[in-house]
């Protein structure tokens, strides 16, 4: 639907300019601001006016004989939906209440005529507002579905980087980043470092083949999960050598945790030799201790599970700081 001219008739015209005061305007004048309340309506006679209505609404130029600000006229003490700014010089009509009420004393049937044509014009107007407000917030609604499923698949992506995929363990970067982010008297308080490797597994590959062995890590995993609290990170460092830090005040209870993972993999091992589900695990185990770094614990619970391996697997052994290889 067009929308009605926002000229007035010529005899519209001759009536308002002959009823409404006169004004002249320079460039740049400012008529009123958004959100200004007023109850003046402008036509102008000579010159031109522009509206801006803010964000990415359209700004119109209005030029001889068109009407601007008659909801403040029609409605009284109206908030302005627009910036009114002069942009050439030029004249202007103003009609107040008072003009207003002499209009309607002159002529009834072309008021009533002009009211009608204005009315349909702002419900008009606020009706595209409207439709353009929609579409905006559509395309805002689109845009964040669109952000929301990136976000998510940076997310997935990261999650993917850090996770060993066999195991679903914290692969040895994500167990790096882990250390990163924890702060670092979180890391050496209390804490014990498990380095676990799997007996003759080389062995269950060859006779069994890859997807038993696959299975095997999986069931390693699985116990290295169901002996970690939730401030304690197990990891797959590769192959088949994982290790788990646990929050532990004692060397002690760092042995005992270690003692349940080489138990319970003996004791399903037991349950089922052949194909193996499990094997038997050998454990190094030492102090996470303040002075070090990654690298010197992990060289203590190493030597502690080379001992281990030696001693025939299947078992745990510890490793002090002060009897660390030099
Ligand atoms: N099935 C399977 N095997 C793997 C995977 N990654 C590494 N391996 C195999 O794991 C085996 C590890 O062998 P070794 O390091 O010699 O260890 P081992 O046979 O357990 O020997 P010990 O530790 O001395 O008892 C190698 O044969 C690798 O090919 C994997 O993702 N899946």
């Amino acid at each position: 639907m067009l929308e009605p001219a926002a000229s007035l008739t010529a005899e519209e015209y001759a009536l308002f300019a002959q009823i409404g005061r006169q004004r002249r305007v320079e460039p740049g004048e400012k008529l009123f601001r958004r959100g200004d309340l007023g109850t003046t309506m402008f036509v102008i006679a000579q010159g031109s006016v522009d509206l801006d209505f803010g964000d990415d609404l359209v700004a119109k130029r209005l030029g001889a004989r068109e009407f601007f600000g008659e909801l403040g006229l029609l409605i009284g003490d109206h908030a302005r939906s627009a910036d009114a700014t002069v942009s050439s010089p030029g004249m202007l009509v103003e009609l107040r209440q008072e003009e207003f009420d002499q209009l309607v004393e002159r002529d009834p049937r072309l008021l009533a005529h002009f009211l009608r044509r204005a009315i349909m014009r702002v419900v008009l107007n606020e009706q595209s507002l409207i439709g353009r407000l929609r579409r905006r917030n559509l395309d805002l609604q689109t845009a964040l579905d669109t952000l929301r499923a990136t976000n998510h698949r940076l997310t997935q992506t990261e999650e993917l980087t850090r996770t060993d995929e066999l195991t679903g363990l914290a692969n040895r970067r994500g167990f790096h980043l882990h250390l990163q982010q924890r702060r670092r008297t979180d890391i050496t308080q209390g804490r014990g470092l498990l380095l676990i490797d799997c007996d003759r597994f080389k062995g269950i590959n060859d006779e069994y083949g890859h997807l038993v062995g696959d299975r095997v890590l999986q069931g390693v995993a699985n116990i290295l999960r169901s002996a970690a609290g939730p401030d304690d990170i197990a990891c797959r460092l590769g192959g088949d050598e994982f290790c788990l830090m646990i929050k532990a005040e004692t060397p002690d209870d760092i042995v005992r945790v270690a003692e349940f993972i080489t138990t319970t993999a003996h004791a399903l091992h037991e349950l089922q030799p052949a194909p193996p589900q499990i094997a038997t695990l050998s454990v190094g185990a030492c102090l996470v201790t303040a002075e070090g770094e990654w690298d010197d614990w992990y060289a203590l619970a190493d030597a502690a599970l080379y001992r281990a391996k030696r001693l025939g697997g299947n078992r745990v052994e510890w490793q002090d700081a002060a009897l660390a290889p030099a």
